[in-house]
């Protein structure tokens, strides 16, 4: 089968993905700290994918450099040996305007660009992971946004900096007045959380004034669907990965 092999690699999971087409998607997702060698992932995948996963080129979507030498390896010894990493400075169809493009996640490039091609120039993208990052497009610029901590990054500070308290359920609690100390962390951490890209989203709208679309996406998206206005799309950053990779390929050819 031709086609593509998409690493997205997050501080928590990395989603692999099968696609012949940008559309329709293969996947998976491995905790990023399961593989150390291109071996390892070999195994993983073989495991997942079967004899599929052999020679395809490669497109990685990182924003844990430690591991980014892993795909180069793999791409050589399990790929086709072509291997395109996500970066922002390498696809020029994006006015990145920011201080410092190259300091973009490659995520948040792969949202941006996605959203682009598909909700139009005015867009604010809410990618919910390890942490949650916002991302602004105004008239088809890529003008910037906010990092947040995640909720479960939320809830384990709370964890980790106190003597009692407990990590809880990533669910938001319905309502406001917790009655016991469950739902008062969930309230604080999880509802507080949403408040926070609430309260962002409007001003950066208020800000741009376009009322421009609003997409939730990453692992962690399905968790505030309900409470938050816009489109719930998860596989955002892997159809932005493949729009990175045509844009390459044809370069390359
Ligand atoms: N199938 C799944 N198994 C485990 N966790 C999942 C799954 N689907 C979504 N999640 C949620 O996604 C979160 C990771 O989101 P993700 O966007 O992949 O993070 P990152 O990109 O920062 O690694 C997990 O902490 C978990 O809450
Ligand atoms: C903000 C992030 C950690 C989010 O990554 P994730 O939660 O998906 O692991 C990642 O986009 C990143 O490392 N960004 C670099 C800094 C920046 O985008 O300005
Ligand atoms: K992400």
């Amino acid at each position: 089968m031709a086609g593509v092999l998409l690493f997205d690699v997050g501080n928590t999971h990395t989603t692999v993905a099968l696609t012949s087409d940008g559309k329709e998607f293969k996947k998976f997702r491995i905790s990023t700290q399961r593989y150390e060698t291109e071996d390892e992932l070999y195994v993983f995948l073989r495991t997942l994918f079967g004899e599929m996963v052999n020679a395809k080129p490669i497109v990685v979507s990182s924003v844990v450099p430690s591991v980014n030498i892993i795909f180069e390896y793999f791409a050589s010894k399990y790929g086709s040996g072509e291997v395109y990493f996500v970066k922002a400075e390498d696809y020029d169809g994006i006015v990145w305007a920011v201080n410092y493009p190259k300091e973009i996640g490659a995520d948040r490039v792969c949202d941006v660009i996605a959203a682009f091609k598909e909700y139009g120039p005015n867009c604010i993208v809410v990618d919910y992971g390890t942490a949650i990052t916002i991302e602004v497009l105004k008239e088809g610029r890529y003008e910037g946004g906010a990092i947040l901590p995640g909720f479960k990054m939320m809830v384990h500070a709370l964890f980790r900096g106190t003597a009692k308290l407990p990590q809880v359920e990533l669910k938001p609690y319905d309502g406001f007045v917790g009655k016991d100390t469950d739902s008062n962390i969930r309230i604080g951490t999880i509802n507080a959380t949403v408040g926070a890209v609430k309260y962002l989203v409007e001003n950066i709208s208020r800000e741009y004034r376009e009322n421009p679309v609003i997409v939730h996406t990453g692992g962690q998206a399905s968790l505030v669907a309900g409470w938050l206005d816009g489109i719930v799309d998860p596989d955002l950053t892997l159809r932005g990965m493949y729009y990175f990779y045509e844009a390459k390929k044809n370069l390359t050819r």
